[in-house]
């Protein structure tokens, strides 16, 4: 078994819960053991990537995983939990480092252990000197980089292992009951604040997350023969970010197979969650699941129509109790080709009409 020493970022969603999922799956690894988790740190973004500021810590793991197999371990967490590289040290749900793997010194394509920025970082080291003790071969190293990087260039300060936002939701709830004249004390509304905190991390469960990762494909020659693969009536509930107020309705898409690829169909609906699960727009959420099936299955085309109720236009202002509004998008073929439109729109019966 050999000492590792891993260091964790999180500036995306729900932070330390992502830190903390990571380190239970390092720890379900049967070639992994977590002998310490340091403390947790919000971090200044070192780097030149303008971002939210990061959650760190780190963990001592004791393991028999070569760096290389270590890696891939770390790789298929990070993208369990919708990791995403997009830009260079820029924002991430997750990001996993191996800083020291007992003494070894390890240079390939894939991996420089020590890690190359290791001494440069103060939210890798602060929490790594907590883990070892004076017999540590870098332990003076370690101490010196820390007094020697200006601290006002890379802030930390301890912050909860435990994500406190439920608890700032719960706080501002109460302060919305008592803004609205109302006595969050009494019994109705006691539970109310709590109640509001879980419902939050439900439906807004893709806040800060870029890809829709959670999907299967497969590949079968037979089916680039499939002129359009449509699927009808698909239910999604989100919230319009101009008065955070629900809109609800159904979602109709159908796509074109390119090179025999096909998305398995119970992945289409957790999909439509997916990019509906946030503060967003009818527009936008329309053109987002064109944007994510596109990433995702490069088809010859795809068309998606979206229809829609808005709670801020039945239960406030105008008041137009039943109205729905109906968005359309098309790509590819199903863009350039008016049959092939007229053909998904006549498939399609407008919500609330059926
Ligand atoms: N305060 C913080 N700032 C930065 C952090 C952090 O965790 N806290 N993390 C980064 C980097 O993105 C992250 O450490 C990865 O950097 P590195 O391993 O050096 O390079 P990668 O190849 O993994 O970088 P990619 O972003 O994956 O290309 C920056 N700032």
């Amino acid at each position: 078994m050999e000492d590792v020493y891993l260091s964790l970022g999180s500036n995306i969603g729900n932070r330390q819960q992502y830190l903390n999922a990571a380190i239970t799956l390092l720890g379900n690894n049967r070639q992994i053991i977590i002998e310490r988790v340091a403390n947790f740190y919000e971090t200044s973004p070192v780097g030149n990537v303008s971002q939210r500021p990061f959650v760190n810590t780190a963990v001592k793991i004791a393991t028999t995983l070569e760096p290389d197999d270590l890696l891939l371990v770390i790789h298929q967490i990070e993208k369990r939990l919708h990791r995403s590289r997009k830009i260079h040290w820029g924002p991430r749900t997750l990001d996993i480092d191996i800083i020291f793997y007992g003494q070894r010194v390890v240079h390939s394509d894939d991996l420089e252990i020590p890690h190359p920025e290791a001494f440069n970082r103060r939210f890798v080291l602060i929490p790594i000197k907590e883990l070892v003790d004076h017999s540590f071969p870098y332990y003076e190293q370690i101490t010196r980089a820390i007094t020697h990087i200006n601290s006002k260039d890379q802030e930390l300060k301890p912050v909860s292992a435990k994500d406190n936002r439920g608890n700032i939701i719960e706080r501002a709830t109460t302060s919305i009951l008592t803004a609205i004249g109302e006595d969050p004390s009494r019994a109705g509304l006691l539970e109310t604040p709590n109640r509001v905190s879980r419902m939050d991390a439900e439906i807004f469960s893709s806040v800060g997350l870029t890809d829709f990762t959670d999907y299967k494909l497969f590949h079968s020659e037979d089916s680039d023969q499939s002129k359009m693969i449509m699927m009808n009536n698909l239910p999604f509930y989100s919230m319009c970010e101009h008065h955070m107020m629900p809109f609800w309705g159904s979602v109709n898409v159908a796509y074109m197979p390119a090179n025999g690829t096909i998305i398995g169909l119970s992945k289409i609906p957790r999909l439509i969650d997916f990019v509906s699960h946030k503060l967003t727009l009818q527009e936008r959420l329309t053109d987002e699941i064109i944007d994510q099936m596109t990433r995702i299955l490069a088809p010859k085309g795809v068309a998606v129509v979206v229809d829609a109720r808005h709670m801020c236009v039945e239960m406030r202002g105008v008041k137009s109790r039943g109205a729905i509004t109906r968005t359309i998008r098309f790509s590819g073929d199903f863009e350039r080709n008016q049959a092939l439109q007229n053909e998904f729109l006549s498939a399609i019966k407008v919500t609330g009409k059926q």
